[in-house]
């Protein structure tokens, strides 16, 4: 994933792959390293762990898209999936809400369990999706699933939901009539019409990129049903590069 932004003065490409057979190992299903260049001159000026800043560099753009999108009363957060993306999303968006309530969903309980203790006494586990999300304000679901594991109708009028998962043309987290039935927000339009199921297979319209919402060209629907699908974009990493090599530079 490449990117230059004359805006912000970085030149960077993250080298990202999908092993999902390292789960069993116990080892990330992304691998991912960052290389940041001198735009000048184009010499390497950083190698990182793109598997972090791909963490936390995603769930930071869900919290943007949640920010705008969201009932800013919002207590109620359910989350589809207890991996990496689970847990920098609930960090996230605990910078945001003060949560009273954190419903867990994994497709094993034993995951869903370890994270609800990690988060403590506002978290459960829940035995099934319909469950975890049927009192939520935010909904996040961060599997590695490449069938619908939302369905509109567990979904409560008005929610917002983070739809991270489903990376490719042909997976689909969210149920068809959910991202038609919904107000649809993006990452990026091109992004999406080329890689996301849920976008392409349910030929649901986007509204907007969360770009135009947040520069004001287009509205943020929050007393409606929302979904923004994210698919990552290079710039989200590059410029997290530059925060980190800025950090560095002064401590
Ligand atoms: N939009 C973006 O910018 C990015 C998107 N992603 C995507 O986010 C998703 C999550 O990534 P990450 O957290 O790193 O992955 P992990 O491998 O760390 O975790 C995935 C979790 O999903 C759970 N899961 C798998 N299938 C199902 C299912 N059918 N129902 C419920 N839970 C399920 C697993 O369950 P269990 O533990 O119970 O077995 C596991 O807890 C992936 O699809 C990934 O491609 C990742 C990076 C960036
Ligand atoms: O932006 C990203 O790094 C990814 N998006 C889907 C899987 C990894």
């Amino acid at each position: 994933m490449p990117c230059f932004s004359a805006h912000e003065h970085v030149l960077a490409t993250k080298l990202v792959a999908f092993y999902p057979t390292n789960y069993d190992k116990g080892i990330p299903t992304h691998m991912a390293t960052l290389m940041v260049f001198d735009p000048e001159n184009g010499s390497l000026k950083a190698i990182m762990d793109g598997e972090v800043i791909t963490n936390l560099r995603t769930a930071a753009a869900s919290a943007v898209a949640t920010k705008y999108l969201a009932n800013p009363k919002s207590q109620v957060l359910a989350i589809i999936g207890a991996g990496h993306q689970a847990r920098s999303h609930h960090q996230a968006l605990s910078t945001l809400f003060n949560f009273t309530e954190v419903n867990i969903y994994s497709r094993t309980l034993e995951s869903a369990e370890k994270l609800s203790q990690e988060i403590g006494s506002t978290a459960k586990a829940c035995s099934s999706v319909e469950e975890a999300v049927k009192r939520a304000d935010i909904i996040v679901t961060v599997t590695f699933s490449k069938v619908p594991v939302l369905f509109a109708k567990w979904v409560k009028p008005g929610a917002h939901v983070n739809a991270v998962g489903a990376c490719r043309p042909d997976w689909q987290e969210i149920d068809p009539d959910l991202m038609r039935g919904s107000v649809l927000y993006v990452d990026s339009r091109e992004g999406a019409m080329k890689e996301s199921g849920d976008v392409i297979l349910s030929k649901a319209e986007v509204y907007a990129e969360v770009g135009e919402v947040v520069n004001g060209t287009k509205q943020a629907f929050c007393e409606k049903t929302t979904v923004f699908k994210s698919l990552g974009m290079a710039v989200e990493d590059a410029v997290s590069a530059n925060l980190v090599l800025d950090k560095l530079r002064t401590t």
